[in-house]
């Protein structure tokens, strides 16, 4: 998590490589961890190290100097590349130049990070900021913090205290789906597949994506029901599956390595996380996963965690880093946005589940972005105001709302496609409102 320039002691609990990597870098801030360094691990259980870097999460990066760092360690996808049953596949740039989805892995360890790996927090006091951890090596440390910042993941044990508060709300849903990741290897030293693509196998109820690697592997995910996944037991099923559902997949993965790979781990679970408030008195705080875990299927959690720090930091700078007015003001301000992206991914999995195959995609892109040529201040496609702007995400959602109602009213009152076939006064209705757009 990015916490910038706070003159007090902070201690971040928690966070993923990128995050604490970066925080470190940033501000030499105390870090502990319970887990050991992913780094040095070789094999990490079920966890992604893929992170889908947008617009919002460079903006956090860009307020300590690190984003040109962290993205010359990216790589740029500019398109999706729709994989249709049949094998043919669709390219669908995500918009205006300039508009891409970073693909990093973690970074490099920067020279003042100090990082404490394997320190398990036992205790911490909301009045005091007191808090004990249990070292590595099984020695207890005492620290005292003027502001504890909870960044310690969809499970977090800073939360936990939280729980005992009046008047502290929580919800956690675990999704029917399971995700499992294959690795795509390169050919003849070069990457597979054209790596500037976000690659998705859009299959309704399966769904499967693919992501560059800078070692020109891809990393690809397979989203499916566990009732699914309890149902392919055997490496020829394995095999049979993929025939039917991804078959241009299979020689790029290896039949072998996919009838290997497919066991190597179980199919890990998704959690969506909801609380509120974010704070508690004026020493602690969460920001994100610990306050709000979502489903990976808009490619916002960690651009929503890095949000968190960058409202946090605006508000800093309103308040004058008083805590007493900044924490609540900062529950005030992100909670509605953060609950609005993890409802907003939930509906991306409900609604990439239910109907969304690859014509389906292609139609929902096509129009969002013809729209979006013809009318660029009315239309704006819900997924580029969430992952190329800075629209508070309740706002997006709350506009998407409404181009969606201008759209359905001109299609209610015309039945049929093309463009051609609206009267003038529809398209003059909609471009009233492009132009009283361009007027705000
Ligand atoms: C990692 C990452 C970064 N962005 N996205 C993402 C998500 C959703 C998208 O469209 C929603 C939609 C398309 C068509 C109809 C309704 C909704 C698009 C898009 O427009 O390209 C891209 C993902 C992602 C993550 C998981 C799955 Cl399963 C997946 F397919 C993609």
């Amino acid at each position: 998590i990015l916490l910038l320039y706070i003159q007090k002691k902070t201690f971040g609990v928690g966070g993923n490589t990128i995050h604490l990597v970066t925080v470190s870098a940033c501000m030499r801030l105390a870090c502990h961890r319970s887990r050991n360094n992913i780094r040095q691990a070789k094999i990490v259980k079920g966890r992604s190290i893929n992170l889908a870097l947008s617009h919002r999460g460079r903006q956090a990066l860009k307020q300590v100097g690190m984003e040109d760092t962290i993205v010359s360690k990216g790589i740029p996808m500019h398109s999706r590349m729709i994989h249709s049953l049949n094998g043919t596949q669709y390219p669908i740039p995500y918009g205006k130049k300039g508009q891409v989805t970073l693909l990093l892995q973690p970074a490099e360890t920067y020279s003042n990070t100090k990082l404490n790996f394997a320190h398990k927090l036992l205790n911490w006091s909301t009045e005091t900021g007191a808090m004990t951890f249990l070292r590595a090596d099984g020695a207890k440390e005492e620290i005292q913090a003027d502001l504890i910042v909870g960044c310690d993941g969809a499970f977090s044990a800073i939360r936990k205290q939280f729980l005992r508060q009046s008047r502290f709300n929580f919800s956690q849903t675990y999704i029917p789906h399971g995700y499992l990741e294959l690795t795509m290897p390169p050919i003849n030293g070069e990457f597979a597949m054209k790596p500037n693509y976000l690659h998705i196998w859009p299959r309704n109820t399966f769904m499967m994506i693919a992501l560059p690697n800078l070692d020109k592997t891809f990393t690809c995910t397979l989203f499916m029901p566990f009732d699914e996944f309890e149902n392919v037991t055997t490496g020829d099923q394995v095999i049979e599956f993929f025939q039917k559902y991804f078959p241009d997949a299979i020689p790029l993965i290896g039949a072998d390595a996919l009838k290997r790979d497919y066991f190597r781990l179980p199919a890990q679970a998704m959690v969506s996380v909801k609380c509120s408030p974010y704070h508690l008195s004026d020493k602690c705080v969460l920001m994100g996963d610990a306050a709000h875990a979502v489903v990976p299927f808009y490619g916002q959690g960690m651009n929503a965690g890095f949000e968190d720090c960058l409202v946090f930091n605006e508000i800093m700078d309103q308040l004058n880093e008083d805590f007493s007015a900044v924490l609540p003001e900062y529950t005030r301000v992100r909670v509605p946005d953060d609950h609005a992206i993890a409802d907003l991914a939930m509906y991306n999995y409900v609604e990439m589940r239910s109907h969304v195959n690859s014509k389906w995609f292609l139609f929902r892109k096509y129009i969002d972005n013809f729209l979006h040529i013809i009318m660029p201040r009315t239309i704006i496609p819900l997924y580029t105001m969430v992952t190329f702007t800075r629209t508070r995400y309740h706002e997006a959602v709350k506009r998407w709302h409404w181009q969606d109602k201008v759209r359905n009213d001109i299609v209610t009152r015309r039945a049929c496609w093309p463009w051609h076939c609206l009267k003038f006064s529809d398209l003059a209705s909609l471009m009233t409102c492009h132009f009283f757009n361009k007027e705000n």
